[in-house]
């Protein structure tokens, strides 16, 4: 299966955001967040996909389930590939997102990669966060989901329960990157090997000196 490598277009303009893809070449698998996507609003991405981008809508709609399945139905003609709710919505609203989610593939994130047992515990949670991601991915897989979000770690125990998931792994870092605000992190070779269907990677491409050779040194891991 062609692993695919999602550069998050993190960035607040368009201007930035236009120089980044040029710098990126023939590389067409974008991810557009929130940043972008309350800046720019749905023509920006209506554009990208005109010009031949596959678009990765990571928007982690969360709220009661009749409100997210009007959203979902809102962006559901923009034509991007993948649409990001939360699986902590609860499994009546995933299903609310499939359902209005026509051609878009929907992921559930688990547990956002920022997170770890310490923040975990400030929220009264003493659950191991492993479990956690387990739970939400059966969750993902019983409203008839695509797949999740999830950290590399994870991906094992995710793929054992779910063996057709599509398994999306953001905080992606070669050893020694700065690791942000992001608390569970691999590399991208370790990601792939341990099942992962696709990564995203952000700041170590879109804010390094030359992102076109950041972006191949991520896709020649991934490979390896
Ligand atoms: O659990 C999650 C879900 C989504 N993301 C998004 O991925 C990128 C990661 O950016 P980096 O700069 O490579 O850290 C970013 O757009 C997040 O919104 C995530 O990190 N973790």
């Amino acid at each position: 299966m062609t692993k695919r490598l999602w550069v998050a277009l993190d960035v607040p303009q368009r201007d930035q955001a236009e120089a980044i893809l040029e710098r990126l070449g023939s590389h067409r698998h974008i991810k557009v967040g929130m940043e972008l996507y309350y800046r720019l609003g749905p023509d920006f991405v209506r554009q990208l996909v005109d010009r031949g981008y596959h678009i990765f809508l990571d928007l982690k709609c969360h709220d009661i389930p009749r409100t997210v399945g009007r959203a979902v139905a809102a962006v559901q003609s923009l034509g991007a590939e993948v649409l990001t709710v939360h699986a902590q919505g609860g499994l009546e609203m995933l299903e609310a997102a499939r359902q209005e989610a026509g051609t878009m593939s929907v992921v559930a994130v688990t547990m956002l990669t920022s997170l770890d047992q310490a923040l975990l515990q400030d929220l009264g949670i003493s659950v191991p966060l492993p479990e956690l991601v387990e739970r939400a991915a059966d969750l993902a897989r019983r409203a008839g989901l695509a797949g999740v979000v999830a950290a590399s770690p994870e991906i094992g125990r995710i793929h054992h329960r779910w063996p057709g998931a599509r398994i999306i792994v953001p905080g992606i870092r070669f050893p020694g990157q700065d690791t942000g605000d992001q608390r569970r992190v691999a590399g991208p070779a370790e990601a792939v090997a341990a099942g992962a269907t696709d990564l995203v990677v952000g700041r170590p491409i879109v804010a390094a000196s030359d992102p076109a050779e950041a972006l191949s040194r991520f896709v020649a891991a991934m490979s390896q």
